[in-house]
């Protein structure tokens, strides 16, 4: 079976790779997510996820498209950070399978600055003087003391996906 993730990103490919195995043919491609580059509510994020998800199915010949996605979503209790994973079978692409990500509260200096409209990733960057922490460890990450980093938290969600995939197979809700 041949795995198609849409994205770049070495956090989020670490993920899927730690879950389908590192003998399993992954590829990332860029694909748009078709959100905005902060999505700002669980519905968004998880579109974002499955756009990516289909558009990387849609743009291979590969069977199985996974599209991971993080956002941020406004809560009583200030902006939580919210992540989001979708998978597309090729042939059942109107059925993508969804999970989410655990959740923390940004601190507010962070969230104020996102209510303004800037990104989580210069902010990050810039906040804890560094580069690429989306890449790396991210929010989670830092705001955890490296308890769970970006990879971990979306290996959690790939999980859940895989799980979902097995059972729909078992199911007979999907033939590979
Ligand atoms: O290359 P892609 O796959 O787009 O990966 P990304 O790191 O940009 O991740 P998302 O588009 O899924 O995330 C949406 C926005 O939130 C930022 N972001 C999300 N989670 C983050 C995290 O844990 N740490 C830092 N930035 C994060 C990210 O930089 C984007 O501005
Ligand atoms: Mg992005």
């Amino acid at each position: 079976m041949k795995i198609v993730v849409g994205t770049k990103n070495p956090a989020k490919l670490q993920a899927v790779k730690n879950v389908f195995g590192t003998e399993m043919d992954i590829i990332g491609i860029k694909v748009p997510s078709g959100v905005s580059e902060q999505p700002f509510s669980d519905d968004e994020t998880i579109t974002g996820a499955i756009n990516r998800a289909k558009k990387a199915v849609a743009e291979t010949d590969r069977t199985l498209g996974i599209g991971l996605e993080g956002g941020v979503t406004e809560t009583p209790f200030g902006l939580m950070l919210c992540n989001w994973g979708a998978v597309v079978v090729k042939g059942y692409e109107e059925h993508p399978l969804i999970a989410g990500g655990a959740r923390i509260l940004l601190p507010e200096v962070i969230s104020e600055r996102l209510r303004q409209g800037e990104e989580l990733g210069p902010v990050m960057d810039e906040f804890c003087k560094k580069e690429n922490i989306r890449s790396h460890e991210g929010a989670i990450g830092i705001f955890t003391n490296g308890t769970v980093n970006r990879d971990d938290m979306f290996t959690h969600v790939v999980k859940m996906l895989k799980g979902q995939l097995e059972y729909a197979i078992i199911q007979k809700q999907i033939k590979l």
